[in-house]
């Protein structure tokens, strides 16, 4: 009760909504997270025009030349008109998700004393953190998620709780990286160009893998919540997992979807920086993640990004090639994630692509 009634008065000095959530006397939403997430503009999962896409990488890695030639076909729509698709039989293997998500579920299960000792400063670029809401300082709603962030690439870092964490993070941070890495690669031919063209454009072999965690209690008004409000992802391609429950909502054609998709599915999203590389033609999807009422959520985002020492603009070949002058001004990608997380965007429009527009 201490802790609710300390919530209603000083958000900031929330420590998790973990606890806050477990609180018994908790049975509506304090003031402070109250957020208004416009139910009526959600999508029918019924509807054809909804269907979400699905690639098969195994066509990919091990298809014909022409099993490969169609998928690279495919993407060029999904890319164009989706930004988002499923990625099955990516050689993950099952047991190796399922133990990441168990041993995230460890980490947030630790008390929040111990977490305290994962929290840093609010840079990204950090080797870890751990905090709850956004960013406490900065944020006007509060968000129903605790988090962690982990940089696994170009250095591997890990959190040292609980003790199977670092094992298992940088098998699956491998793991992860080879599939996005295929995904760039078929990403580059559908765009007409060569194969490496993304990887070494954007300084791949140096490029920014994160771990990100997000742990999202239940929520006794789900409808009045939020987890993550709509934003897009600042690197090239994101790859997502989770646990049983559903509530990550991508946007398409105007209205919000609730991805719920293959068992074992890897979810998969353009991110920023392909969308100015492309000059706009391929889009970094708007999503967020909703609450529920029923059970603990915990999803694993796996953002892939340029070096963060790299300056992007969209690729002369391809503004050629369209006909079209550049959209966007050329960027240190580190620079475009501090302007992305400075609250000036993130909160307010969601990404910073409007703040670099030619
Ligand atoms: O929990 C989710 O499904 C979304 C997470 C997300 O968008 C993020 O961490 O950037
Ligand atoms: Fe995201």
């Amino acid at each position: 009760m201490a802790a609710v009634a300390q919530a209603l008065e000083t958000p900031s000095s929330v420590t998790s909504i973990k606890s806050l959530a477990e609180s018994s006397a908790l049975n509506s939403v304090p003031s402070a997270y109250a957020f208004n997430r416009n139910p009526n503009e959600e999508a029918d999962p019924n509807d054809p025009e909804f269907a979400i896409p699905i690639i098969d990488m195994s066509l990919l890695t091990s298809g014909t030349p022409e099993q490969r030639s169609q998928i690279i076909h495919d993407l060029v729509k999904i890319c164009q008109e989706w930004g988002f698709f499923i990625a099955i039989n990516h050689g993950v293997p099952e047991s190796l998700m399922k133990a990441m998500i168990d041993a995230c579920h460890g980490f947030f299960s630790l008390p929040d004393e111990e977490k305290k000792e994962f929290k840093s400063g609010n840079d990204v670029l950090e080797m870890f953190k751990y905090g709850t809401s956004y960013n406490l300082a900065l944020d006007k709603v509060l968000l129903w998620r605790d988090f962690f962030k982990v940089r696994t690439h170009p250095e591997f870092y890990s959190l040292y709780k609980p003790a199977t964490f670092s094992e298992v993070s940088m098998e699956f941070g491998k793991r992860t990286r080879e599939v996005a890495l295929e995904i760039i690669k078929a990403i580059s031919e559908s765009l007409g160009l060569e194969p490496n063209y993304i990887y070494e454009k954007m300084n791949m072999d140096r490029g920014l893998q994160l771990l990100a965690g997000n742990f999202y209690p239940p929520c006794p008004q789900p409808e009045q919540a939020i987890g993550i409000p709509h934003h897009t992802d600042h690197g090239l391609v994101t790859l997502l997992i989770q646990n049983e429950m559903t509530g990550l909502q991508v946007e398409h054609n105007g209205k919000w979807l609730t991805v719920n998709g293959p068992a074992n599915g890897l979810f998969v999203n353009l991110a920023d920086q392909m969308q100015i590389l492309t000059n706009g033609k391929y889009k970094s999807v708007m999503h967020r993640a909703t609450v529920n009422n029923k059970a603990t959520r915990i999803s694993i985002a796996i953002p892939h990004g340029p070096s963060v020492d790299t300056t992007i603009a969209p690729a002369p070949e391809l503004c050629e090639k369209d006909g079209k002058p550049p959209k966007y001004l050329a960027m240190n990608y580190k620079e475009y994630i501090q302007l992305q997380q400075s609250g000036k965007n993130y909160m307010k429009t969601g990404s910073a692509f409007d703040q670099i527009l030619a």
